[in-house]
């Protein structure tokens, strides 16, 4: 069984907004339900698990009436990945073999990009997507330039990032006592502390995550065509 889980518990605080920025509409749609849809629909996908924050019940209901696929929610935590961790112990007693864990804010991942992370969790244990990074990286101290970062190499990661689930299960929950101190912002990281080999799918930049409202505003722009 192939699991897609979206965590979509967060507050949106660097959009700002009425309401967290998984609930805004995009298109006239909740920028969670074109995630969940985009999900969903794709044919290796046999479940949805969503993590919401508990005070975003009404909110998510409301956005999801009509969808196929979806488990029962499950309330997230208070960082991305305790929300991812407590979604992996909800849905142990689905026994998945695969899971993908995406972020809400991500309505544009393409169908053939699931396709292939999941082709990919065939040959190896884990699997994200990213795109290499184009811009020059400088680092900053008080407004001056204190450096320019070498690029080779270096590349933005996206979700979904895709594991076989026992591997994922087993790294989150060494992270909680081997690094508590440690902020994991992306599930690779947490694979990576635990030495686990991940492997690196080219995405693509439609594939960005909403965070302000620059991003809001280029997304409905996308979605004009
Ligand atoms: N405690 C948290 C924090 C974040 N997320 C989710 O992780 C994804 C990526 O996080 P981000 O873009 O940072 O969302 P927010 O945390 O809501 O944004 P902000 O940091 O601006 O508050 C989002 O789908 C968000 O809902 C989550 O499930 N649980
Ligand atoms: C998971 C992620 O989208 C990969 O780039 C990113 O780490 C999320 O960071 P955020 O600060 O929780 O949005």
């Amino acid at each position: 069984m192939n699991i897609a889980m979206i965590v979509a518990a967060g507050r949106g605080y660097r959009l700002g907004g009425p309401l967290p920025k998984q609930y805004l509409t995009l298109g006239g749609q909740p920028i969670l339900r074109r995630t969940i849809m985009a999900l969903a629909s794709h044919k290796e996908i046999d479940a949805v698990q969503v993590l919401i924050h508990p005070d975003d019940t009404a909110l998510y209901e409301a956005a999801v009436e009509g969808l196929d696929k979806l488990r029962p929610v499950l309330f997230g935590g208070a960082t991305r990945q305790d929300s991812a961790r407590l979604g992996l112990e909800g849905i142990a007693g689905l026994k998945p073999e695969k899971v993908l864990i995406h972020d809400a804010v991500r309505p544009f991942i393409a169908p053939e990009t699931i396709t292939a992370v999941l082709a990919a969790l065939d040959r190896v244990p884990a699997v994200i997507v990213g795109v290499p990074l184009a811009d020059t990286l400088k680092r900053v101290e008080n407004g001056v330039i204190t450096g320019t970062v070498d690029r080779a190499g270096l590349w933005r990661a996206q979700t979904p990032q895709a594991f076989r689930y026992a591997d994922i299960l087993a790294a989150h929950r060494h992270a909680v006592v081997s690094a508590p101190g440690t902020e994991f912002t992306d599930d690779s990281m947490i694979a990576e502390h635990v030495g686990m080999r991940v492997e690196m799918v080219a995405g693509t930049e439609d594939n960005f995550k909403i965070t302000t409202a620059g991003d809001l505003a280029r997304a409905e722009f996308m979605l004009r065509g």
